[in-house]
């Protein structure tokens, strides 16, 4: 996440970090959300190589053990079947992780609420990206997990002229374009959106500019989860 705070411990309940073993260690890539106490929901492009895998639930520094988190090894990696990992902008990007035990709820660990199928969210509605990403481009990663404001960008101004154009489809939301975006390391994370009052996650974040994850008019990208409601539904 490039620019925003550190967010209070814990209040993004639903975000996981999503790590592979690496010779001796773990180490974060993805973010992702839990919508069941035995599934998560991510990015395609987070898991569409093999690799150990394992969920952590309910951290916050993700380079100090705090207590809170729960270690969660993965049984079942459900990529969506239309998704080509050559084609981000070809939309799909999006996958369930089934976690091989359920995750015990508690202050720390929550469910993630999930949008009704087919709802488009108004321009600018309030929405903030959550995760562990660099906190610049090019940068490294957060310890601490941080969030930002990021209002969604309706598909009429993000697919427009000197904004993404073609390359953003109607199965994707769009939010921020300004100094604040997500950035590496955030992909699979959720965007956490105001709906009457309630959070709801209404994307999964997917791609910025190669450019730059802040570039101006190229909003962070996110796959639109309301478009995907079917499909999840056929698992959980
Ligand atoms: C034109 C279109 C096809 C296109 C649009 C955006 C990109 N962006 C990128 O390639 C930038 C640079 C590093 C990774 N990256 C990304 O946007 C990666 C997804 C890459 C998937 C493809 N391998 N996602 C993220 O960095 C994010 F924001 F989700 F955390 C690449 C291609």
């Amino acid at each position: 996440v490039v620019g925003g705070e550190v967010a209070r411990p814990n209040s993004w309940p639903w975000q996981i970090s999503l790590q592979f073993k690496s010779v001796i260690r773990y180490r974060h890539t993805c973010g992702g959300t839990l919508i069941k106490r035995g599934w998560v929901m991510t990015a395609a492009h987070c898991v569409d190589s093999s690799r150990d895998w394992r969920v952590v639930l309910g951290d916050h520094n993700i380079n100090s053990h705090e207590g809170s988190e729960q270690y969660m090894s993965v049984s079942r990696v459900h990529i969506h079947p239309n998704w080509n990992s050559n084609n981000v902008a070809g939309g799909w990007d999006i996958a369930l992780l089934h976690l091989s035990t359920e995750a015990s709820l508690n202050n720390n660990v929550q469910l993630g609420a999930l949008p009704p199928s087919g709802q488009v969210l108004p321009n600018k509605n309030p929405c903030y990206i959550s995760g562990w990403g660099r906190t610049a481009t090019g940068g490294q990663l957060s310890d601490q997990l941080k969030q930002a404001y990021l209002p969604s960008v309706d598909h009429r101004t993000c697919s427009g002229y000197g904004w993404w154009g073609s390359t953003v489809k109607d199965s994707m939301i769009c939010a921020g374009g300004g100094r604040e975006s997500g950035c590496q390391g955030d992909s699979g994370g959720p965007l956490n959106c105001i709906v009457n009052g309630n959070w709801v996650v209404h994307g999964v974040t997917s791609f910025v500019s190669s450019s730059g994850c802040n570039a101006t008019k190229k909003p962070t990208v996110f796959t639109r989860v309301s478009a995907y409601i079917g499909w999840m539904n056929e698992y959980l």
